[in-house]
């Protein structure tokens, strides 16, 4: 897995994002570690993360999605082109459609972990499939169509 996720690479106005920018502190600061077949990501929800008691709000986990989803397609194409991760000229995805589905209460307490992986790559769209588990059972799945902006 490589020590830097791609979202590291991501600088000014594409280092804000709520999801994933290194520079928002108010931010969930998604982290995407691609190893060349699939993205992975740990996130620990917090207090303030929660829906119901002990149920982690369906939102966050939406979002924890997109962004992961996303750093995945700009992983992605940066190895299809054959280029090294945040080498010029940029490539940045933007979401198009984001589909969750909610399998079982995710519980509050345990590290959550995405993987990622490319269902599609054509043109400016990828699409990109991701399972979000805690203590190894999945609790939420998502596919996510990316198009790629730049
Ligand atoms: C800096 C770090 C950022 C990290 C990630 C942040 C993630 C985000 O939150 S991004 C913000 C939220 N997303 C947005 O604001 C995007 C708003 N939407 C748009 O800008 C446009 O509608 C956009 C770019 C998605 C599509 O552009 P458009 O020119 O209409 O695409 P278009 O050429 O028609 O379609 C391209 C392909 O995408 C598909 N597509 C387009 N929209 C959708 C959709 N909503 N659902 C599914 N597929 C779609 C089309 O079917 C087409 O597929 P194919 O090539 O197979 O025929």
């Amino acid at each position: 897995m490589p020590l830097t996720a791609i979202q590291d690479y991501f600088t000014g106005d594409h280092a804000i994002c709520y999801g994933c920018g290194s520079d928002n502190a108010h931010g969930l600061q998604v982290r995407t570690y691609w190893d060349g077949q699939y993205g992975t990501f740990h996130f620990s929800p917090q207090d303030y993360h929660t829906a119901f008691p002990g149920v982690v709000y369906g939102g966050l986990i939406a979002s924890l999605f997109d962004c992961h989803c996303i750093g995945t397609a700009v992983a992605a194409a940066y190895e299809k082109e054959g280029r090294p991760p945040g080498s010029d000229p940029l490539i940045m995805y933007v979401t198009a459609n984001l589909n969750v589905n909610y399998l079982r209460p995710t519980p509050m307490g345990s590290e959550l972990m995405l993987k990622s992986h490319i269902i599609e790559q054509k043109g400016k769209k990828t699409v990109v499939a991701c399972t979000l588990s805690a203590d190894d059972t999945p609790c939420a799945n998502a596919t996510v169509v990316g198009i790629r902006a730049t």
